[in-house]
């Protein structure tokens, strides 16, 4: 690492700027050295939290201890959560859909969602619907639900699917087994292309908890009962953490992603967070340099602004991550603290005309928070198309990335020449394995925070609220 400039670089090439949120001005040396044993304790305990499953405090919603074992997922081995066995499931899944069925309807919210999407707008991109089967390779269209009630798309997508497909699976995803958001669209979907029988082929497939006995979820009971296949939601693995787990790889089956290189970026990511040393360890660092910004301060805002279209959708499934992970009413000893920084999703350059007024100028409570890609498979340059316009001249012969490159680093100059805390996550190019390192990295560094703010990262208390005020009004909307 180049203590220098402030980068923080891994063998693949992926690297952490935080130039800009760490020394005179920012985070300070003083600050770290102040926390030094917090540091300490927080990096032992997420090493005995891969040795043994086990995070201090940390209760189910049931309220037994319960084992938080994402950091396996990596690791494809015999006896792990990933087996060599249960990966060739899933790719023998992908391949059965392959020239066989023509589109796939994916239902899942929050954790059974976020991640699923993110794999897909980086291996699909927005056009892949469109695209003839050859052009897909016989990998089916794929189609998201369930992650809103909205009764119009529910109805538009029945509509768009009786149009344009004979053969369809429905992949329900829920650990819970039993969500109303994915259980509702589900069966609205599923009683609508049903009745379109013979013109279309329905088949279902289960992704949840598929533990049995009193804790058995209902999807688990109702898939065992119509014959679905399965997969599952590991135990110890919450919804936010499970893109590593069947959960996103039923989708990257399902699109010919490219599941081997995305599990190597996680492990090679986790491989270099082992290190104790906070300035070679990437998640580490990240959790104390943002910790510091928040305790000391004031920057609990935490914009996440991915320079890519297909990004996006990180920035939307970091929302989940850090807010559930991290926004907690109490500490582990049940004092309350009121801790989290609360995440806002951006996309370069789009919102440098929209939120960047609020960046530059509003208060100084947040973090800006960059995703570059530094190398674009395709990355056309600018034609000189109207010599005669000069300041279109100006910008021809540059090739796009350029373009986007120097709008982002002209926005992070912007931002630190007036002390606005701003990083930046490099990604050598957008495939499956940068992916893994930066989900990854993203999901480790929430687990040491948790240790650092003393609250557990690993339960979401909050949504309980609205939820018991739900159930009730629902039976009353059905007098
Ligand atoms: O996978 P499911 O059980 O359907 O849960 C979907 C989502 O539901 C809740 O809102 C939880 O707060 C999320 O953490 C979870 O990801």
């Amino acid at each position: 690492m180049d203590r220098q400039s402030a980068i923080v670089t891994l063998p693949s090439g992926f690297s952490f700027d935080y130039s800009n949120l760490y020394g005179q001005g920012f985070v300070t040396q003083a600050d770290v050295i102040a926390i030094a044993a917090r540091i300490n304790a927080a990096h032992k305990a997420i090493e005995h939290m891969r040795a043994t499953g086990e995070i201090r405090g940390h209760l189910s919603k049931d309220g037994t201890p319960e084992k938080v074992l994402f950091s396996q997922l990596p690791y494809v081995e015999e006896g792990r959560l990933n087996s060599p066995a249960s990966i060739a499931r899933l790719k023998e899944f992908g391949q059965s859909l392959r020239h066989k069925v023509d589109a796939v309807l994916s239902f899942g919210i929050g954790g059974s969602y976020l991640g699923n999407k993110v794999l897909f707008d980086v291996h699909c991109g927005e056009f892949w619907n469109s695209k003839s089967s050859e052009e897909r390779q016989g990998y089916p269209k794929l189609y998201f639900s369930g992650n809103n009630i909205d009764p119009r798309r529910t109805m538009e997508l029945v509509e768009q699917i009786k149009a344009e497909a004979q053969s369809v699976m429905l992949i329900v995803i829920s650990k819970s087994g039993s969500t109303l958001d994915t259980m509702s669209t589900f069966m609205v979907v599923y009683d609508a292309l049903k009745q379109a029988a013979p013109d279309i082929v329905l088949q279902v497939v289960a992704v949840t908890d598929l533990a049995t006995g009193a804790q058995e979820t209902l999807l688990h009971k109702l898939a065992g009962e119509q014959g679905w296949p399965m997969f599952s939601v590991p135990e110890g693995v919450g919804g936010r953490f499970s893109v590593f787990s069947e959960v996103g790889l039923v989708t990257a089956a399902c699109i010919g992603f490219d599941i081997d290189g995305f599990l190597a970026g996680a492990r090679a990511m986790d491989e270099a967070c082992k290190t104790e040393d906070i300035w070679h360890n990437p998640a580490m660092l990240n959790a104390v340099l943002k910790y510091l910004a928040a305790a000391n301060y004031g920057r609990d805002i935490e914009v996440f602004m991915p320079y890519a279209d297909y990004l996006k959708s990180v920035a939307e499934w970091y929302v989940q991550l850090l807010a559930e992970s991290l926004g907690k009413r109490t500490d582990r000893s049940g004092r309350e603290v009121l801790y989290g920084r609360t995440p806002v999703v951006a996309v370069g350059t789009t919102d440098m005309h929209a939120q960047t007024q609020q960046h530059q100028d509003g208060k100084r409570d947040k973090i800006v928070q960059f995703v570059k890609v530094a190398e674009w498979a395709s990355d056309p340059v600018i034609p000189d198309a109207f010599p005669a316009a000069a300041a279109l001249s100006d910008i021809a012969g540059l090739q796009l990335s350029q373009a986007l490159e120097a709008a982002r680093k002209a926005n992070a100059a912007a931002l630190s020449g007036d002390g606005r805390f701003n990083a930046a996550f490099v990604l050598p190019e957008m495939n499956d394995f940068h992916l893994g390192e930066l989900l990854y990295l993203l999901a480790l560094s929430v687990a040491y925070e948790g240790e650092l703010a003393d609250v557990d990262a690993f339960n979401q208390p909050g949504v309980e609220a609205y939820k018991r005020l739900l159930g009730p009004m629902l039976k009353k909307c059905r007098r």
